[in-house]
C-alpha cells in the first residue's frame, strides 16, 4: 500500500519561520524607518524664540535622543523643543515628516518665519496623515537643513512618539495601508455592534446590549486615540469634546463590560459572590462619568483622579470573575477571557511603554485596534454559542415539560396538543382513539407498594410504545390511564390493534419478590364520526372502557355509537373481536 506523504517535521518548521520571516519582512516594511535622523530636544522656557532654540542645538547645548525610537517627552506647562536632523546620504526629493502614532496633541513646525500647526483634530492642513500627523517639507528646504518643532502642551498625559521623514510615495503607501487596516478594524467592530443589536431586539436579551455599548465605547476610544475621528472621518463636533468624550467612553465601557460580562458569564450562578462586585465597580463607573459632566471642576477633579485606579481594579475584577467563572463550568468565560486578556495585555504593554518600555514598539497602538476587533469577533462568537446553548436548554425544557417523568411517555398536556394537531390534519376516511386503564391497579399499589407500581406504569408504557406503530400517537393520561390515536385505522383494525395490546399486557411479568405479578388493562375504543372533537372522542373511548371494565375488565370495548353504526350495516365481526378475559 502507498505510504502517506508526511512532511519532514524540519520541512514544517520550515514552513514557519518562512511565515514568521514574511511578518517580520511586512512589519519591516510597513514601520521601515525612512532617512537616518537624529534628534535633541529641550524644555521650552519663557522667552525662548525659535532662533535661540537653533543656536543652543548648534551648541550642542539640548539634550539628544533616538527619533526612530519612542519618545515620551515630559508634560510641562510650555511644551517642548524638539530639533530633527537628517543624517547623509541626503535625498533632497519629495519627502514627508511624519509624528507616529498619532499625538493627542499639537506640533508645531517652525520653517523660515512661518509655523505650522499639526494637530489631529485639524481640518485646514493640506496632506494630513491618517493615524500619524505629517509635513510635507517644501521644496526649497536642503535635506541636510535641521527642522525645528515644538510639542505643545496638552491636558492628558502625553503618550511617546517616533518621527520619520520618508520619500512621499512611501509616506502615501504607508499613509493608505494603515487607512485599510484601520477601517477594517472598525468596520468589523461595528458590523458586531449592528448585529448585537438586531439580536438583543429580536431575542429581548439586555446582554447583547451591553456588549454592543462596550463595544461602541471601545471604538470611540480607538478612534479618538489614533485620530480616526477626525481623519478620515471629520468628525468636526468633537474637536473641543474629544477629551471629555474619551474619558467618558473609557468609564462607560468599563460599566457596559461589567455589565455583559456579568450576564454573558452568568455570574449568578458560577461567581455568585463576585456578582456584587462586578455590578458595583458598574455604578461606580457611571457615577464617574455624571461626576465628569457636571460641571463642577471640584467633581471633575475627583473623576479624574479616581478613572485610573478605578480603571485598574475594574480590569483586574472582570479578570478575576472570567477566571473563576471559567473553572466553574461557564462556557462562554472562556470566550470572554480569549477576547479580553488580550486587549489587557496590550493595555498593561501600552502602560509600561508610556513609562519607557517597549521603545522600538511603535505598533502597539495599532496592536490595540486589532485586538479591540478580535475581541469583538471572539465575543460575537461566544455570543452564538450562548444563543445555540441557550436553544439547546429550551429545547430540553420543552422535552421535559411535554414528557411524563416516570414513564417518558408524551404528559396529557402535549399528548392533547399533538392529538389536535393530528385530527385536524387528518385526511384518512377514519381515526380511531384508544383509552386504556390498568385494572385493579390500586390493589397492586397496596400490595407491593407504589414503587412496583411505578415498576408496572414503565413497563407498560414501553410494552406498548414497542408495539404501536412510529406514526400511532401514545400518550399517558394521567395515574395508570393511557391514551392512543390511530389515524388512518378502521374500526376493524382499531379493535384489533387494542386486543393485541390488551393481550400483550397480560403476558407483561412485573417481578414482585419471588411471584411474578400479572397485569391486565381495559380498552375503550372510539372511532371519529363526523362532527366529533377530540373531547368528544375522548369520552365515547373512556365510556367504551367503563364499558369493559364493567364486563370482567381485561377486555375491549368498541364505543357505543360505532357498535350501533356497525350492527345497522350487519358488520357482526366487530363484536368477535371484543375481547373476553378466557380468550385473553
Ligand atoms: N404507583 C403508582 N400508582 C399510581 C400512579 N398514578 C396513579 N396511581 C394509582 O393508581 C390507582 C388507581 O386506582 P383506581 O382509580 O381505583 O383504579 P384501579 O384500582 O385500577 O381499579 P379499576 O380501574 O377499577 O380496575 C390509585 O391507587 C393511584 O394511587 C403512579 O404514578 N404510580
Amino acid at each position: 500500500m502507498e505510504k502517506p506523504v508526511t512532511l519532514p517535521a524540519i520541512q514544517r518548521r520550515g514552513r514557519w519561520s518562512l511565515a514568521f520571516g514574511l511578518l517580520l519582512l511586512w512589519i519591516g516594511v510597513a514601520h521601515a524607518a525612512g532617512m537616518p535622523l537624529n534628534g535633541a530636544w529641550q524644555e521650552v522656557a519663557p522667552g525662548d524664540t525659535p532662533q535661540s532654540v537653533m543656536d543652543a542645538y548648534r551648541a550642542g547645548h539640548l539634550r539628544s535622543f533616538d527619533p526612530s525610537m519612542l519618545q515620551r517627552f515630559p508634560r510641562n506647562e510650555l511644551g517642548n523643543w524638539v530639533v530633527i536632523a537628517a543624517q547623509p546620504p541626503w535625498n533632497n526629493e519629495d519627502r514627508v515628516l511624519t509624528v507616529y502614532p498619532a499625538p493627542m496633541g499639537a506640533i508645531s513646525v517652525f520653517y523660515g518665519d512661518q509655523v505650522r500647526r499639526l494637530a489631529m483634530n485639524d481640518f485646514s492642513a493640506h496632506g494630513h496623515g491618517h493615524g500619524r500627523l505629517a509635513w510635507r517639507v517644501p521644496a526649497g528646504l536642503p535635506a541636510s537643513t535641521p527642522i525645528l518643532l515644538r510639542v505643545e502642551p496638552t491636558q492628558t498625559v502625553s503618550a511617546p512618539i517616533r518621527f520619520h521623514i520618508l520619500p512621499w510615495d512611501t509616506y502615501l503607501q504607508r499613509d493608505t495601508q494603515w487607512l485599510v487596516f484601520a477601517s477594517t478594524c472598525f468596520a468589523v467592530m461595528l458590523a458586531m455592534v449592528m448585529m448585537a443589536l438586531f439580536f438583543s431586539l429580536m431575542l429581548r436579551d439586555i446582554t447583547y446590549a451591553w456588549y454592543a455599548g462596550y463595544v461602541v465605547c471601545y471604538a470611540l476610544i480607538q478612534g479618538i486615540q489614533t485620530g480616526f475621528v477626525f481623519h478620515p472621518l471629520r468628525w468636526q463636533w468633537l474637536v473641543d469634546s474629544s477629551t471629555l468624550v474619551g474619558a467618558v467612553a473609557v468609564a462607560l465601557s468599563v460599566a457596559f463590560a461589567s455589565l455583559f460580562m456579568m450576564r454573558f458569564c452568568d455570574l449568578r450562578r458560577h461567581a455568585p459572590l463576585l456578582q456584587v462586585p462586578v455590578v458595583a465597580m458598574a455604578v461606580g463607573m457611571i457615577q464617574l462619568v455624571l461626576m465628569r459632566c457636571s460641571g463642577i471642576p471640584l467633581l471633575i477633579s475627583m473623576a479624574q483622579a479616581l478613572l485610573n485606579p478605578l480603571l485598574m481594579i475594574g480590569a483586574l475584577l472582570l479578570l478575576v470573575a472570567g477566571v473563576i467563572a471559567a473553572l466553574r463550568g461557564s462556557r462562554q468565560a472562556w470566550f470572554f477571557l480569549a477576547g479580553w486578556t488580550p486587549l489587557l495585555l496590550l493595555t498593561a504593554l501600552t502602560s509600561a511603554q508610556v513609562n519607557g518600555a517597549l521603545p522600538h514598539a511603535d505598533w502597539l497602538n495599532d496592536l490595540s485596534l486589532a485586538g479591540g476587533a478580535f475581541e469583538a469577533a471572539v465575543l460575537s462568537l461566544g455570543l452564538a454559542d450562548r444563543a445555540l446553548q441557550l436553544r439547546q436548554d429550551r429545547d430540553v425544557v420543552q422535552v421535559l415539560a411535554d414528557h411524563d417523568s416516570l414513564t417518558r411517555l408524551l404528559n396529557r398536556r402535549a399528548w392533547t396538543e399533538r392529538a389536535s394537531a393530528m385530527l385536524a390534519g387528518s385526511q384518512a376516511p377514519s381515526l380511531a382513539v384508544l383509552f386504556l386503564d390498568l385494572d385493579h391497579f390500586k390493589q397492586l399499589n397496596d400490595r407491593h407498594g407504589h414503587n412496583t407500581g411505578d415498576r408496572a406504569l414503565v413497563a407498560v408504557a414501553t410494552t406498548l410504545s414497542a408495539e404501536l406503530r412510529p406514526g400511532d400517537l401514545f400518550g399517558r393520561h394521567g395515574g395508570e390511564e393511557f391514551v392512543a390515536m390511530l389515524d388512518g385505522i378502521d374500526a376493524q383494525e382499531a379493535m384489533q390493534v387494542a386486543t393485541r395490546l390488551c393481550r400483550r399486557v397480560h403476558r407483561l411479568e412485573i417481578p414482585v419478590r419471588d411471584e411474578e405479578q400479572l397485569l391486565s388493562v381495559s380498552i375503550g375504543v372510539a372511532m371519529r364520526q363526523h362532527g366529533d372533537t377530540l373531547e368528544s372522542l375522548i369520552e365515547r373511548a373512556d365510556q367504551a372502557m367503563y364499558r369493559a371494565k364493567l364486563h370482567g375488565r381485561n377486555r375491549v370495548c368498541l364505543d357505543e355509537f360505532t357498535s350501533r353504526a356497525a350492527r345497522e350495516r350487519g358488520e357482526k365481526r366487530l363484536r368477535v373481536v371484543e375481547t373476553r378475559r378466557e380468550e385473553v
